[in-house]
C-alpha cells in the first residue's frame, strides 16, 4: 500500500519540471494516476527539490483549510504548476488548463519522520 508521503510525492512533486508546454497537465495528471475513475479537479505540481519541500514542515504551524493545526507555509515562493480541469473536460478524456506560477506553498505534515502528506494551498 502506498504511504501518504509517497502519495504526496506522486501527486505533487516534479523537481525536473516545469516543461513550458500547454499539455503539461494533461500528460502529468494521467502519468501520476489522477485521472482514474474521475478527473481530479485541481492539482498543483511543485518544481523544487524534494528536500526543499520537505523542509517546509519545519516552518511554524498554521491552521489548515480543514481546521487541523499541522500546516506549514514555505518561507520563500516556489515554482509550481496549477492544473485545473476545463469546463469542456469529459471523463475519461480529462482536459486541464496548465498555469505556471511562483507562490508560497502550504502543506500539511504528519508522521515520524514529519513529512508532507497533503497539499493545502498556494499563496
Ligand atoms: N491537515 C491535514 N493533515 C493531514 N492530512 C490531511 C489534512 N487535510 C487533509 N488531509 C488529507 O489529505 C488528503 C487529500 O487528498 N486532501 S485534499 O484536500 O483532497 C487535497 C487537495 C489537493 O490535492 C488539491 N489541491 C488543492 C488546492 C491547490 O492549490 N492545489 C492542490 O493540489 O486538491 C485537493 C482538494 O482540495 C486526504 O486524505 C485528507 O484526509
Amino acid at each position: 500500500k502506498e504511504s501518504r508521503a509517497m502519495k504526496f510525492q506522486r501527486q505533487h512533486m516534479d523537481p525536473d519540471g516545469p516543461s513550458n508546454n500547454s499539455n503539461y497537465c494533461n500528460q502529468m495528471m494521467r502519468r501520476r494516476l489522477m485521472t482514474e475513475g474521475r478527473c481530479k479537479p485541481v492539482n498543483t505540481f511543485v518544481h523544487e527539490p524534494l528536500v526543499d519541500v520537505q523542509a517546509v514542515c519545519l516552518q511554524r504551524n498554521i491552521t489548515c483549510k480543514n481546521g487541523q493545526p499541522n500546516c506549514h507555509k514555505s518561507s520563500s515562493s516556489m515554482k509550481i504548476t496549477d492544473c485545473r480541469v476545463t469546463s469542456g473536460s469529459k471523463y475519461p478524456n480529462c482536459d486541464y488548463r496548465t498555469s505556471q506560477k511562483e507562490r508560497h506553498i502550504i502543506v500539511a505534515c504528519e508522521g515520524n519522520p514529519y513529512v508532507p502528506v497533503h497539499f493545502d494551498a498556494s499563496v
